[in-house]
């Protein structure tokens, strides 16, 4: 198995024409957080690279002053330039799909779950609904009802021009149509890039002081100009968990498998002690998909178990308790073996070599679709 850096995960972006996509991705480049974003379009006509900082081009690749990099590109080419995006020069954290133009989002969503590139994982499908418009699309694109049920985060854009009737209305349709899907309210596109980006999770980012950058200050002049809050208002809840204690991996899994369909995303490192004191396990889940990544403990690190837990509309004390339940007690009955660890191991992705040796049948690829 891999150890090498965690996988890079890969966000597929879609929702009907005019919805405010285009918004949403110009939103995240420029509130980067110091994440740096790969974007994947099929034109670059749908990002408008003027507003931004160019820093460079080469042939379908831009890259911007803050490290991102776009990519207009068809679906023939995507592998290939996910590749280019997951090389460790581009230090890409984190890419971000356009369903529009490239393929329908199931299809996209199939390609990243059978990707063989061992650096990426799935990052989730997030849908931008246009609240004014949504029962005319519907009723144009009944499609939406599948996209919708496929979503693991639905953007309810434009609630600035939808009265807030409406938009609870909205709300309860899509609540019918994908029980349990985090739904986050926005105009402009403007969510809380946290919820797509992980800066509370990268310990070398922690340890410096964030200071006031180049893109902060051209972020506030944007939102100045675009005449738009500057405050971002969180519609999610982000809820840390940390255990000194190894975690008892069977009851990790048993909390992991009923956790609430609000949750969003999970991230973080967890200690298995002596279940495997070699290694400790990266947690990557979003929506209904759950990925472990091993890897060898960094030598003098400490040996804690760290989580981060977003979601709307979570219990953030029950959370917080229920990851404290599943650090081992002491009593003398419960102490993992290697068999507890079978549950964790059929969530880590293998090389595809060693998938070919030991590949079983029926084997879960945790998400709903199938990995082929
Ligand atoms: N009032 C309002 N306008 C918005 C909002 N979000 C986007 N728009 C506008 O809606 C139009 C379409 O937004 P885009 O971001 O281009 O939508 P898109 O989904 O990328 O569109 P296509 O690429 O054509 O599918 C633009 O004129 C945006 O400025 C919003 O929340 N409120």
């Amino acid at each position: 198995m891999s150890a090498s850096r965690s996988p890079i995960p890969v966000v597929v972006l879609t929702g009907f024409l005019g919805s405010g996509k285009t918004t949403l991705l110009n939103h995240l480049l420029r509130r980067n957080g110091g994440n740096r974003i790969g974007v994947v379009v099929n034109d670059f006509g749908a990002i408008e690279i003027d507003a931004m900082t160019v820093a460079g081009q080469v042939g379908s690749t831009i890259s911007l002053g803050n490290g991102c990099l776009c990519c207009a590109v068809d679906a023939s080419e995507l592998d290939a330039y996910l590749e280019k995006l997951t090389s460790p020069a581009a230090r890409i954290d984190v890419i971000v799909v356009e369903a529009s133009g490239l393929a329908e989002p199931e299809e996209l969503v199939r390609m990243v779950l059978a990707s063989e590139n061992p650096r990426i994982v799935y990052g989730g499908l997030a849908e931008v609904v246009d609240a004014v418009e949504f029962d005319a699309t519907r009723s144009r694109h009944p499609g939406i009802d599948r996209h919708l049920a496929l979503a693991d985060l639905v953007v309810l854009n434009k609630t600035d021009r939808a009265p807030a009737a409406d938009v609870a209305r909205v709300r309860e349709a899509i609540a019918g149509i994908a029980p349990g899907t985090p739904v986050v309210e926005t105009a402009y596109g403007r969510i809380d890039p946290g919820l797509l980006l992980d800066p509370a999770v990268r310990p070398e980012r922690e340890e410096k002081i964030r200071q006031l950058s180049f893109e902060d200050l051209h972020a506030d002049a944007y939102d100045a100009e675009h005449g738009h809050e500057a405050h971002l208002h969180a519609a999610y809840d982000s809820v840390s968990a940390v255990s000194r204690t190894p975690l008892h991996p069977r009851r990790l899994m048993a909390f992991l498998d009923t956790r609430p369909a609000g949750l969003y995303r999970i991230k973080g490192w967890t200690d298995f002690g002596a279940a495997d004191p070699h290694h400790r396990y990266a947690v990557h889940a979003v929506g209904r998909f759950l990925r472990f990544h091993p890897e060898p403990w960094p030598p003098g690190e400490e040996r804690l178990t760290q989580l981060v837990l977003i979601g709307s509309g979570v219990d953030a004390d029950a959370l917080r308790e229920e990851v404290a339940a599943c650090a081992l007690s002491g009593l003398p009955g419960d102490v993992p073996d290697e068999r507890s660890m079978w549950g964790v191991l059929r969530y880590v992705h293998r090389d595809a070599d060693e998938r070919e040796e030991t590949a079983e049948p029926g084997e879960p690829d945790g998400h709903g679709l199938g990995d082929d």
